[in-house]
């Protein structure tokens, strides 16, 4: 007989400006599809996925965030417990990065993070499929070096560049910060 198998759950949360490519991201990683027309997300939505990361079982749900300033209300109250914040703007768009800085403080004040340097954020340059693009990618990687030593991925959630790869290290960098968080719950996924 099998030996029961433990999936932890891991929650991972997008937060960028409107339009970067938050629902994109979620919507091309979970479901392998992109599409053109979407609608700006209202509050939160979330998507699970199941993966197996170095061995590991791993149940990952994904929320994703409303961007646009007048849905802030609606959106803070979802970050508390999270493992890891996927902090994402558009390569096509350089406020998108400038607004980082902020994104990472509404994060860690209303998930109440004591050591926002500790805690496993995670970068996105999105869009890098764009012929237009604003922001250097080396530029991004001094902001990381300089804010806690966050990952930086450049995404396409278009032509799925990175994209695998970006989730992947966001639960390397969850497991990685602690075996056993104290919200995590842990599912039985066979027995037998
Ligand atoms: N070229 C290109 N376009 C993209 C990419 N990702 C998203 N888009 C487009 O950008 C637009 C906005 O994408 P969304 O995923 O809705 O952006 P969002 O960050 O979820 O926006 P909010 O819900 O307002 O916060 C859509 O038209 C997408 O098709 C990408 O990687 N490349």
């Amino acid at each position: 007989m099998a030996e029961a198998t433990k999936s932890s759950l891991l929650k991972v949360i997008l937060l960028g400006d409107g339009g970067v490519g938050k629902s994109s991201l979620m919507n091309r990683y979970v479901s392998n599809k992109f599409d053109t027309h979407l609608f700006h997300t209202i509050g939160v939505e979330f998507l699970n996925k199941e993966l197996v990361v170095d061995g590991r079982a791993v149940t990952l749900q994904i929320w994703d965030t409303a961007g646009q300033e007048r849905f802030r209300s609606l959106r803070t109250p979802f970050y508390r417990g999270s493992d890891c914040c996927l902090l994402t703007f558009s390569l096509d768009d350089g406020q998108s990065f400038v607004n980082l800085a902020n994104w990472k403080k509404e994060f860690a004040y209303y998930a109440d993070v004591r050591d926002p340097d500790r805690f496993p954020f995670v970068v996105l340059g999105n869009k890098v499929d764009a012929p237009e693009r604003q922001v250097a990618g080396e530029d991004v990687q001094h902001w990381c070096r300089d804010n806690g030593g966050h990952a930086y991925f450049e995404t396409s959630a278009k032509d799925a560049t990175n994209v695998t790869s970006a989730f992947e290290e966001a639960v390397r960098r969850m497991l990685a910060t602690s075996d056993e968080p104290a919200h995590h719950l842990f599912l039985d996924l066979k027995d037998g």
